[in-house]
């Protein structure tokens, strides 16, 4: 089977491990700690690689549909941000976030730094929208 995922293969040993592999079991507290704290650490650490992965996965969701709502506003000349819409979900994800116990202040800050990339991938493909209707001919706001 081809190895899509593991270019740099033949270079990896189990001392010297590449990004690419993960060792759940990496801890700088390794031979500092009660083996059976350790143990008990390892378990909950479990979880949390399952919740980060699924972290990794609803981003990436989440920014696959972001990159069509880009194309549609740079095709229909609309600008990148919409702040009336940013402070009606960050109204929102405050309140969820009180509801759930979690630093609503958090939320907030997360929530802006997420919108905050996603405008600039906008801004990224509206740059290359114009670029490419100017390379057309077709610089014009007919289809606005
Ligand atoms: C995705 C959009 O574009 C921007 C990004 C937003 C987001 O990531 O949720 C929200 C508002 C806009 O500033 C949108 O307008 O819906």
């Amino acid at each position: 089977m081809t190895e899509l995922h593991r270019p740099d293969a033949d270079a990896e040993t189990t001392e010297h491990r590449s990004e690419g592999q993960y060792d759940p079991g990496a801890s700088s507290l390794k031979g500092h700690v009660d083996p059976a704290v350790m143990e008990e650490l390892l378990s909950i650490r479990s979880s949390i690689d399952n919740f980060d992965a699924t972290l990794v996965y609803l981003l990436a969701e989440r920014f696959k549909v972001t990159q069509r709502v880009g194309f549609l506003k740079a095709q229909h000349h609309l600008p990148p941000a919409d702040p009336e819409r940013e402070a009606a979900q960050i109204a929102r994800l405050r309140r969820l976030a009180e509801e759930a116990q979690l630093d609503p202040a958090f939320a907030e800050k997360f929530l802006n730094f997420i919108i905050s990339e996603v405008i600039r991938h906008h801004q990224a493909i509206s740059e290359d929208v114009s670029a490419r209707r100017s390379g057309d001919g077709q610089d014009t706001a007919s289809d606005a």
